[in-house]
């Protein structure tokens, strides 16, 4: 088995030379990330394709591989084909008729062949010999050129024909780190993990800063986030995740500054402090999830004010988006759930925030901070490689405890997201097991009866540790993580 990975489109109208170094990253970047399902696999650059080819003995994996290659930035689509060799137009004919005998009884089809190398035939005359072949000899009900029921898709290259066995969908964009790299300041919410996953797509390196203001539970969410959109879209780079503990700058904020200029001046030292870490690692952008007029602090005026305090690059992907389109795009990619299990945690919300903040007066205000303010929050930052997390992840849910069986009386709680769980649902004899999916397990775990002990599963082990870790803060003891 086959998949036949397509460039997305603009990377194929670039000159030849930056082609060839997409395409080549494309590849690296694709092994990378295969390789992590199965190292048998086979990653192999064209002209203006990719194959893959899955392993013979674990057809099996050919799921896992479609889903992991439909999240690699850079793919227009990909075909998931089987090979064959031929040496004439009717070898083509006799190879096609068994395959597609039964699926085309009693249905309309027609025959679609792209065609590459040099061949005595051309693709349409490929099409009428195949289809004229399977009308004449199978008990199809004849061939229709537009909406068949049945489209028998062919790639013919060189001496290979591969029949089309499904298409699956590609991201776009660009290979990743075909771009240089970018500081997304997140916070859990669905406008920043949106904006981060704009930039993974457009093939930048997309680290993280997270500003703490609301404890270690808002930490374990937010790092769920960023290790989320990593390990799906971004796998094949490392990246930095910084947090910065940002409570002393609440604490001065809300002693020193007026009321209504609060949320401005918030802002304006996180964007001080992400460009002293985005200088320090050489990078030369940072990424918000704002949004025109979203909140008070973005007004144009108000951005303004914000943008004047660094001379680094601010991007806002979603400046003109609607929330409603922000929170569609965040179901699409997986951060919707971890989005709403987080609180608001903002320390610094004041009654009436300006809309129309002036510079002078704001600049007046910040020199009530104390000096060495960032400095000292930028000194006690944590910068963490993101793969790091799932290890800390373990270091620390040792406070809870890891099992692989499960004693008597105990009770497994599934936390995977409900799709994943409906699809491959977890069955123990003898034990019972609770489909309760992360986002609602902080809400719902005081519900439960407080006598049992409960073990949580998900496939990876990352959202059980996590979620082990959120529930332990919170003062339960009765929690353990399952991995079988
Ligand atoms: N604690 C934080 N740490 C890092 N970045 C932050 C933090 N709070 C806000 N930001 C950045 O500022 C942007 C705007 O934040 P704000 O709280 O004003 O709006 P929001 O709509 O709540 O954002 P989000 O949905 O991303 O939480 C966020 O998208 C994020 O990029």
């Amino acid at each position: 088995m086959k998949f036949i990975v397509k460039l997305y489109p603009e990377i194929m109208m670039k000159s030849k030379s930056v082609r060839v170094r997409f395409t080549k990253m494309l590849e690296t970047n694709i092994r990378n990330v295969l390789k992590n399902v199965d190292d048998g696999v086979k990653v192999l650059r064209l002209y203006d394709r990719i194959l893959v080819k899955v392993p013979t003995d674990k057809p099996e994996l050919c799921d896992t591989f479609a889903e992991r290659l439909a999240c690699i930035p850079g793919i227009a689509h990909v075909v998931q084909v089987s090979e064959y060799s031929f040496d004439s137009i009717d070898h083509i004919y006799q190879q096609v008729l068994p395959k597609y005998r039964d699926e085309i009884a009693g249905k309309t089809f027609c025959v679609r062949v792209k065609r590459s190398g040099n061949h005595d035939f051309n693709s349409i005359e490929v099409e009428r010999y195949v289809g004229g072949g399977l009308n004449q000899h199978t008990e199809a009900l004849g061939v229709k050129l537009k909406d068949p029921d049945v489209t028998v898709n062919l790639e013919i290259n060189q001496d290979k024909l591969y029949m089309v066995e499904r298409r699956i969908q590609g991201l776009g964009g660009f290979p990743m780190a075909t771009q240089e790299d970018v500081l997304s300041l997140i916070s859990g919410g669905f406008d920043s993990g949106v904006s981060s996953f704009q930039f993974i797509k457009k093939g930048a390196r997309t680290h993280y800063c997270f500003f703490n203001l609301g404890g270690a539970q808002h930490e374990i969410g937010v790092k769920q986030v960023a290790y989320h959109l990593w390990q799906k879209y971004g796998e094949s780079h490392k990246v930095r995740f910084i947090s910065v503990p940002f409570e002393p700058v609440v604490e001065e904020i809300l002693e020193r500054i007026d009321n209504g200029l609060m949320g401005v001046v918030l802002k304006r030292v996180m964007m001080r402090a992400a460009t002293r870490i985005a200088d320090k690692f050489g990078i030369q952008a940072l990424v918000t999830g704002e949004s025109l007029g979203q909140v008070s602090s973005q007004t144009l005026t108000n951005l303004n004010v914000i943008d004047r305090c660094t001379d680094l690059l601010i991007l806002r992907p979603l400046i003109a988006m609607d929330k409603q389109d922000i929170i569609n795009q965040s179901r699409i990619i997986g951060t919707e759930d971890f989005a709403k299990s987080i609180p608001e945690y903002c320390g610094v919300i004041s009654q009436k925030p300006t809309v129309k903040a002036i510079l002078s007066k704001v600049e007046a205000q910040e020199l009530k901070f104390s000096e060495d303010l960032i400095d000292r929050v930028i000194e006690s930052a944590v910068v963490m490689d993101i793969r790091d997390i799932a290890a800390e992840m373990n270091q620390q849910v040792t406070e809870t405890e890891t099992v692989k069986d499960v004693a008597s009386g105990e009770i497994i709680i599934d936390v995977r997201a409900p799709e994943e769980e409906e699809r491959s649902p977890l069955s123990i004899d003898n034990v019972m097991v609770k489909a309760i999916p992360f986002f609602k397990l902080a809400t719902q775990f005081a519900d439960l009866d407080k006598s049992k002990t409960y073990l949580l599963y998900c496939d990876r082990g990352v959202m059980s540790k996590l979620q082990a870790l959120y529930l332990v803060e919170q003062g339960y003891t009765n929690v353990k993580v399952y991995r079988p």
